[in-house]
């Protein structure tokens, strides 16, 4: 913290292309401020460090709610001694209720404060909120534009059925915690095994296993041969096939899993992994 001179503040779930605005006014010794409400799920707590390379500091709002403008200021060049920028959203507010703007910051500020314009996509404002109401309508596509990267949850290995080996198609299957999950249905994904360094063409099933046993599932299918996966495994999602179905018979689901396949196998062709 001490030789840190820039900081980028706000809550930084999902470190989308707003975000990233942010983060290209900062310097070599900038630094991100995360004022973390516990409820980010898209990219929650420590994974906000993969889509940047400055030095990331949490802040609980807990700790800091109460604080006025002054008091938040203060904290600030306390724990920033070198701090000369700070740099925040058109839309930024601070302190108790929130009732503190960027015109106060640069009041209350000794130094520089950087105010980023609106950014938007296809004229439309990119924003968290927004980003979790498209995965759960399944349009990870749109979510992918907004975030700038492929959405991406990370899980535990868990123990199948095991009926994907001996009936259908080998799955590795997930527990998933802190992370939003995608609407209900079947995706175009590349998966990261363990600590792989890198992805595998896959297709991702999320859903209740109606045409099998009911219960709930994330699992993938590796298009590029047999792996092993001790652990966990991250699943980045590219596109949405089609919604979770019924099936009547083991065959009937297979044949749609055949077919997901397919069209997964093509639409990853033509992506370098
Ligand atoms: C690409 C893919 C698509 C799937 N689609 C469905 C579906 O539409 N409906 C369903 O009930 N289960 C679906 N499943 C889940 C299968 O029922 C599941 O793979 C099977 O129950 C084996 O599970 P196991 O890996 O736990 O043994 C799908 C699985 C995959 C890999
Ligand atoms: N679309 C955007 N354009 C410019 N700045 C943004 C945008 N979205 C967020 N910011 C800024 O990024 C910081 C983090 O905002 P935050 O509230 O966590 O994002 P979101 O609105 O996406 O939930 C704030 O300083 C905010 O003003």
């Amino acid at each position: 913290m001490k030789e840190i001179t820039s900081i980028a503040i706000g809550g930084f779930d999902g470190m989308h292309i707003g975000h990233q605005a942010l983060f290209n006014e900062l310097g070599c010794d900038g630094a991100v401020v995360v004022i973390d409400t516990g409820y980010a799920n898209l990219t929650p707590h420590e994974y906000r460090k993969r889509y940047t390379d400055h030095k990331i500091f949490f802040f609980n709002l807990e700790d800091i709610r109460h604080l006025d403008g002054e008091g938040f200021v203060k904290l600030l060049c306390k724990e920033f001694p070198k701090l000369q920028k700070i740099v925040v959203g058109y839309d930024f507010h601070f302190g108790k209720d929130r009732k503190y703007s960027y015109d106060d910051l640069k009041e209350l500020f000794d130094g520089e404060v950087v105010v980023v314009e609106e950014v938007k996509h296809n004229n439309d404002s990119v924003h968290s909120h927004k980003i979790r109401a498209k995965l759960q309508l399944g349009d990870v596509k749109g979510a992918n534009e907004f975030l700038g990267h492929n959405y991406t949850i990370v899980g535990e290995k868990i123990q199948g059925q095991g009926l994907g080996s001996s009936e259908l198609f080998a799955t590795i299957n997930l527990k998933v915690k802190d992370f939003l999950l995608p609407k209900e249905g079947v995706y175009v994904t590349t998966t990261r095994i363990d600590d792989e360094e890198h992805y595998h063409p896959s297709v991702s099933f999320i859903g209740h296993r109606v045409s099998t046993d009911g219960s709930f599932a994330v699992e993938t299918h590796i298009l590029d041969g047999e792996v092993i996966c001790k652990e966990k495994a991250e699943i980045s999602f590219v596109d949405f096939i089609r919604d979770n179905e019924k099936f009547e018979s083991m065959e009937a689901l297979k044949e749609a899993i055949q077919k997901d396949i397919a069209k997964a196998a093509k639409e990853l062709k033509f992506l370098a992994l």
